[in-house]
């Protein structure tokens, strides 16, 4: 997959040359919604002998034209995630578009020939609620008005799972609240977050469980505060582990929450690595303990019910 990265206003010599399916969205998490519509246009492009692009933005347009709210904003898949996830699925050209204040004013009309017609598209590919510029000035129906025929518009239908649309907004609202097998479910993989290894406060090896202290990519959307059954990538591999997300109140309340993970039958030093760290089940709560001892008796009960719920991933659902 090539990578192109473009400024408004773009350069010719930063756009492909030949003609291409253009696929539009934000696509944050890159969900099952999002793939039936990037699949669709790989589909077409490939019919029709052409090269399938997908629009995408570096960050949400909601800075452009809203304030910003963590809540809603903060990303399931920053940039390097989308583009992994965006390879994976086969798509052959990656426009990443600045979304600066230039870009987000342009008008409809502007946006169709400057964008769509300049970039070559001869099809549009695009979800049934996709809409352009900060009052949702055009939409799947608008836009064949500024397109003047020279593309074709498809429009993917609405992909739900229990009735409900599969959004971007919907995994955020389950991944706050400990819902890993539902987000898990609407994102066809098991949903990771990436950082590097920091120190701690060096208590976990007198516990018996040494922990790796996770520092966050940080605009990435954090699970709700507790423990989990966790995979953990580091040089090269991945690992079964468990994890806390929290303040550690057993030992006095940390100022900020920290990300810990356990890795089983795992003694390497790993500070200042790369990590992954995918999400797979919500244990419990965290708990304020009367003692280590308690906390320790409560970690080999996390440890066996992690290892029951690690068992059954398969290879596939981890990538
Ligand atoms: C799987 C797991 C579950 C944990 N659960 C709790 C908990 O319920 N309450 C708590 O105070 N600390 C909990 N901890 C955090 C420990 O207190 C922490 O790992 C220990 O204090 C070491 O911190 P350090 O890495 O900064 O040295 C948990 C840690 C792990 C790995
Ligand atoms: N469930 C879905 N079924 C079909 N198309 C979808 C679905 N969800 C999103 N799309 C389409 O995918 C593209 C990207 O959409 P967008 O980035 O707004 O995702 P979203 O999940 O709808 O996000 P949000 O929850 O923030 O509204 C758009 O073309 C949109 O119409």
């Amino acid at each position: 997959m090539e990578i192109k990265r473009d400024h408004h206003p773009y350069k010719e010599s930063d756009i492909y040359g030949g003609d291409i399916v253009l696929i539009l969205g934000f696509f944050d998490g890159v969900h099952k919604g999002h793939q039936e519509v990037i699949k669709t246009g790989i589909q077409i492009a490939k019919e029709r002998g052409l090269k399938s692009a997908v629009m995408t933005f570096n960050r949400h347009p909601a800075f452009v034209y809203r304030s910003f709210d963590p809540d809603k904003h903060m990303y399931l898949t920053p940039l390097d995630r989308k583009e992994q996830l965006m390879e994976q699925l086969g798509v052959d050209i990656l426009y990443e578009v600045d979304f600066t204040s230039s870009f987000g004013s342009l008008t409809p009309q502007q946006f169709v020939d400057d964008y769509i017609v300049g970039w070559h598209a001869k099809v549009i590919v695009a979800g049934f609620d996709y809409t352009y510029g900060k009052a949702h000035e055009a939409n799947m129906d608008t836009l064949s008005v500024y397109a003047k025929g020279r593309f074709e518009i498809v429009t993917v239908k609405q992909k739900s799972l229990d009735d409900e649309k599969i959004s971007s907004t919907r995994i955020r609202r389950y991944i706050s609240e400990g819902r890993m097998a539902e987000a898990n479910e609407l994102l066809g993989y098991i949903y990771e977050i990436s950082g590097f290894v920091i120190h701690g406060d060096a208590r976990g090896r007198d516990l018996g469980y040494p922990t790796a202290n996770v520092y966050p990519h940080p605009y990435v959307m954090v699970p709700k505060r507790g423990v989990y059954a966790v995979k953990m990538w580091v040089n090269g591999q991945w690992h079964d582990g468990m994890a806390s997300i929290g303040y550690n109140p057993t030992f006095g309340h940390r100022p900020n929450y920290s990300i810990e993970v356990h890795i089983f039958d795992f003694s390497e030093q790993i500070y200042g690595e790369d990590v992954r760290i995918k999400w797979v089940h919500y244990l419990r709560d965290e708990i304020k303990f009367n003692s280590a001892e308690d906390l320790i008796v409560r970690l080999e009960q996390d440890e066996l019910e992690s290892k029951e719920c690690l068992a059954s991933i398969k290879h596939d659902d981890i990538i």
